[in-house]
Order: structure tokens, then C-alpha cells, then sequence
């Protein structure tokens, strides 16, 4: 059976220059790993016995960035599953989507990270190293400007 992961992919919007356009002020949130090849990806982990994929994937967002459920907003429509090999196992990882109410807010680390960035899009994507993530994280954005 695969390995079963969950998390959101947390974005912020900063207040646009007027002649901006607003899907310009989008910034995502990566986390880069303190240990193994310190990759970065949204805030994820693993589905503990008895949670729910969503409840794992706000449970790993306040353990990894300090961010509560009260400080997000859920959007409805985007659910995306990744599948990966990881040290020859399949592996699934399930992301929903979520704002930053306060983009302000601070982010506080677990030691399981060493770094955070707010990035735009193509920055994000250069850092997501990966293939399908940089694919979803392009599909994010256009889903976004969609509702725009
Ligand atoms: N010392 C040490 N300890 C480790 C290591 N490894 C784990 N620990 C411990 O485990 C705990 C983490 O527990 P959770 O937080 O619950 O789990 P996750 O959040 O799921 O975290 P993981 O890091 O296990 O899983 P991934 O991020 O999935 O990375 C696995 C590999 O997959 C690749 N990869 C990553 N993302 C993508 C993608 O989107 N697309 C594609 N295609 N590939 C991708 C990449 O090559 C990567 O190397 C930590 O506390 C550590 O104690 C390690 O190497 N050394």
C-alpha cells in the first residue's frame, strides 16, 4: 500500500501596486527540510491513525509552519494528489488549498525545517524542484486568476 501524506498549499496576497495585476500579488509558501537533501514543499506529513487527510493536513500545518486553522482560509474546489516513488515505495500525497488571512502572519518553524520563502510563482517553481509540483503549483495559480 502506498504511503499516504497531506497538506495545503498556503498562499498569501499582498496588497497590489494599482497598476498590478492581482494575480501578481500571489505568493506561495515553501518549507525546506533540515535534514536528507533539504528539498522544499508545502507544509505535508503523514496521515497518523484515525485522522482524516484533511485533519492531517491543518495538523501538519500548525506543527510545521505555526499556522492554526483559524488562520486560513480553505478554498473550496482544489484538491490535488501527487504520486511519487520515495526510497523504491509508492508514495501519495493529497494537497488542498488555503490563504493567509493576515499576510503578515508570522511563520514558525518545527526542527523538521530549517527555512520558509514566500515566492511567486516561477520562483516557486524553481525552488519545487519537482516535476508534478511545479505542475501543480502552475495549476494553483491559474485557478486563482480563474477566480479572479
Ligand atoms: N534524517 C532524516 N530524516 C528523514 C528523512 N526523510 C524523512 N525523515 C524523517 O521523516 C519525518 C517527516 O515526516 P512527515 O513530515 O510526517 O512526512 P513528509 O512531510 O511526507 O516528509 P518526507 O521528507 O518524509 O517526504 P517527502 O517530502 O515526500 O520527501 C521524500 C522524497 O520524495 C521526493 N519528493 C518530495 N516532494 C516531492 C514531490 O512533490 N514530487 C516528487 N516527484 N518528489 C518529491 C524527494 O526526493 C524527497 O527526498 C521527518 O521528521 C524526519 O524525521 C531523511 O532523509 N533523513
Amino acid at each position: 500500500m502506498a504511503v499516504r501524506a497531506c497538506g495545503l498549499i498556503i498562499y498569501r496576497r499582498l496588497q497590489p501596486a494599482p497598476s498590478a495585476r492581482a494575480a501578481d500579488s500571489i505568493e506561495y509558501l515553501l518549507l525546506q527540510t533540515s535534514y536528507g537533501t533539504h528539498h522544499w514543499t508545502p507544509p505535508k506529513g503523514h496521515v497518523d491513525p484515525g485522522e482524516d487527510d484533511l485533519q492531517t493536513a491543518f495538523r501538519e500545518t500548525q506543527e510545521e509552519a505555526g499556522l492554526q486553522a483559524s488562520q486560513l482560509t480553505l478554498v473550496e474546489g482544489y484538491r490535488k494528489e501527487l504520486h511519487y516513488p520515495v526510497r523504491g515505495k509508492p508514495k501519495t500525497v493529497v494537497y488542498w488549498l488555503a490563504e493567509v488571512k493576515d499576510c503578515d502572519t508570522e511563520i514558525k518553524l518545527s526542527e523538521e525545517h530549517q527555512a520558509f520563502q514566500w515566492l511567486k510563482l516561477e520562483d516557486a517553481c524553481k525552488f519545487a524542484e519537482y516535476e508534478d509540483m511545479q505542475a501543480m503549483l502552475k495549476e494553483v495559480h491559474q485557478f486563482l486568476c480563474s477566480k479572479e
